[in-house]
């Protein structure tokens, strides 16, 4: 496999602007750190609508609905990103519930995670037990209410929290274990940690999911990057031909292999790697020596990779 392109041209970034049509953007890392706009990315994703170019965002982030990544983008500048063009994982997992498992409006479904996931359940008509309810913050005892298992609960979704306790992991296990581990357990993401506010590496989404995989020895339905299952609903949803899409992010086991794994950009590929989040050149380097050494090899490597998104308006510009 040839190694990864980097771009660092005019002639590279406008080629690859000419090559795809659409355009898949990861989140944190990519567009943000935290609550800082990345510099350039604005202006370089206003030039590519400004060249009919089409594009969506995709982040393993379930900590947010929908409609507050909208207010988010906003805040940061963005005009006029609808719903339409959103994808966290809160809204993969309510999704994968109602299309795939075909779980009835009206059920119960037991949640550890942030906000993000009770409102996207919401809004698909299920009704969210166990995640922002304060009793969790009590202290644990066995003879707690929330310990008792809600016999009308049919699935179980796991998600990022900053609020991760003992009282939540006990609790979510019951229902992990109920009636022989009969119930659904999705996963919101796989990813270990996250570049967070003051150049901090923070505990991610993946740690939380594991956890809980780990204390009920149960595995676990990812429904987040690289789940083929979230690029094809994307795909169909977006209208986007898979061989002119280029995925761009910042984690290689999870979006560079949602590209090349879901072969975006036909013979050519169609994933970029951006150093301005969780991975680094060395950690690039490391992949590209040592293939062997990661558990899905070649998969990971990116087609392409650039300093930054927000690079390509200062090359496009010289
Ligand atoms: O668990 C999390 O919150 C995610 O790991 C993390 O924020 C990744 O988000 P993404 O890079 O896919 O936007
Ligand atoms: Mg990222």
């Amino acid at each position: 496999m040839a190694p990864p392109e980097k771009i660092e041209l005019k002639k590279q970034a406008q080629q690859l602007i000419e090559q795809y049509d659409n355009f898949l953007f990861d989140c944190d890392g990519v567009i943000w750190l935290d609550e800082k706009l990345i510099p350039g990315v604005l202006e370089t994703i206003e030039h590519l609508e400004s060249q009919g170019k089409r594009f969506a965002f995709v982040t393993n982030n379930s900590s947010k609905s929908r409609d507050t990544y909208i207010e988010k983008f906003h805040r940061l500048g963005f005009k006029g990103i609808g719903k339409h063009l959103i994808y966290p994982t809160c809204y993969a997992a309510a999704s994968y519930l109602k299309e795939h498992l075909k779980v009835p409006a009206g059920a119960k479904v037991w949640v550890l995670g942030d906000h993000g996931i009770e409102t996207e359940l919401k809004e698909l008509g299920y009704i969210p037990v166990g995640g922002s309810d304060p009793r969790l913050d009590d202290e644990f005892h066995p003879q707690h209410d929330l310990l008792k298992v809600d016999p009308d609960v049919r699935a179980v979704v796991v998600g990022s929290t900053k609020a991760f306790n003992y009282m939540r992991i006990a609790t979510t296990l019951q229902y992990l274990l109920h009636e022989n581990k009969s119930l659904p357990f999705i996963g919101t993401n796989i990813d270990r940690s996250y570049p967070g506010p003051e150049g901090l590496i923070l505990p991610a989404g993946g740690s939380v999911v594991n956890y809980m995989s780990y204390t009920s020895n149960r595995d676990f339905i990812d429904v987040g990057k690289p789940s083929k299952r979230l690029l094809e609903t994307i795909l169909e949803q977006r209208d986007f031909d898979k061989s002119k899409t280029l995925m761009i992010g910042d984690t290689m086991y999870t979006d560079i292999k949602f590209g090349n794994d879901g072969q975006l950009g036909g013979e050519s590929g169609g994933s970029l790697l951006v150093l301005s989040g969780g991975t680094k050149l060395k950690d690039l380097h490391h992949l590209i020596e040592n293939p062997a050494s990661l558990q899905d090899g070649p998969s990971l490597i990116p087609l392409k990779y650039i300093e930054s998104f927000g690079h390509i308006i200062h090359l496009l510009s010289n």
